[in-house]
């Protein structure tokens, strides 16, 4: 699979303040890269050196296996982008704002109705967008992105400020995209949530530097979980599990056994069953997503 998008030692300073700070960031074809960090992390900041809008004080990009800076035009013809919040002429139909920009983009009038289709906002066509919902401006920004069928879609924070169901019609929009039109996206977003439910791979970004990078699958693995044991008269049922050297604590109301294989939870049941301990309860605990991200940004909650 190749690789769409690589950073190299990518910084932007302002004022002697690194906003980025040596990120080397790679996306492969086909992933949905969720680019995670709190607010103020560097995000649009990266965003907008890897579309050429700012750039950057050191370090480089590379897209689609060429160098940002050399082949800016080549590359940008085939990224498709929403930076911000779109903006667009608000006495004129949703059809009509996407034909002005299908005149500068140069591609045939039925795209309009495709990527209309697409982003679900056939029915709203004729319609001004002066009366659209935040939810369906940010559609038809995706809409005019999609115009002329980018290998690559940046999007930055595409739901900031929209209602749960906006949110949900705007997720499942970007998740097609890679098994329809064999898309790579960049998401922007400071919600934890949202990129779990939406990425494939994730990079976190906090206080300029990219402190994880891996597909979500392994920061998933990633997750500790332990084995808690409700039974009776903890204390001793502790003494007897050291027998099997397995490292359990007693909690308030249970026994926690760390990372450990199914065999050593069914030995440590069958032990304190035999040693007539009455067994209430076993549960196995995961650490959150959330917990593993506290502990790699100094608590700073996404
Ligand atoms: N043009 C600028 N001049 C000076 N400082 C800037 C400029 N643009 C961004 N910054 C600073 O760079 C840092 C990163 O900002 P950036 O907008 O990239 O963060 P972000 O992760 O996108 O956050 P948000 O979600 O709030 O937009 C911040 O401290 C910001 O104040």
């Amino acid at each position: 699979m190749s690789m769409i998008i690589q950073t190299e030692q990518l910084t932007k300073t302002f004022q002697k303040q690194h906003a980025v700070d040596h990120i080397n960031m790679s996306i492969q074809e086909g992933e949905i890269y969720g680019f995670l960090g709190p607010n103020g992390a560097g995000k649009t900041t990266t965003i907008r050196m890897l579309l050429g809008l700012m750039k950057p004080t050191s370090g480089s990009v590379r897209i689609f296996d060429k160098q940002l800076n050399k082949h800016k035009l080549d590359i940008l013809r085939q990224v498709g982008s929403l930076v911000e919040n779109p903006s667009y002429y608000p006495h004129l139909t949703a059809y009509e704002n996407l034909n002005v920009i299908r005149q500068l983009v140069g591609v045939p009038q039925k795209r309009i109705t495709e990527v209309l289709e697409t982003v679900r906002l056939t029915e709203a066509a004729h319609r001004k967008v002066k009366g659209f919902s935040l939810g369906m401006k940010q559609r038809l920004g995706i809409a005019a992105a999609l115009l002329h069928k980018p290998r690559l879609l940046i999007l930055d924070e595409p739901t900031n400020g929209l209602d749960p169901s906006g949110i949900i019609e705007i997720r499942e929009l970007i998740k097609s995209l890679p098994k329809q039109y064999g898309m790579t996206v960049l998401i922007s977003s400071h919600l934890l949530s949202e990129i779990d439910q939406i990425a494939t791979a994730v990079g976190v970004v906090s206080k300029g530097k990219l402190i994880y990078q891996d597909r979500m699958s392994n920061l998933r693995k990633l997750a500790e979980s332990t084995i808690n044991i409700q039974c009776s008269d903890l204390e001793q049922a502790a003494i007897k599990l050291k027998q099997l050297e397995l490292a359990a604590t007693v909690e308030e109301e249970y026994i926690s056994l760390g990372n450990c294989s199914n065999r050593s939870v069914s030995d440590a049941v069958s032990l304190l069953v035999h040693q007539g301990h009455e067994i209430y309860r076993v549960e196995e605990r995961k650490q959150t997503l959330e917990q593993i991200f506290l502990g790699m940004t100094d608590g700073v909650s996404l």
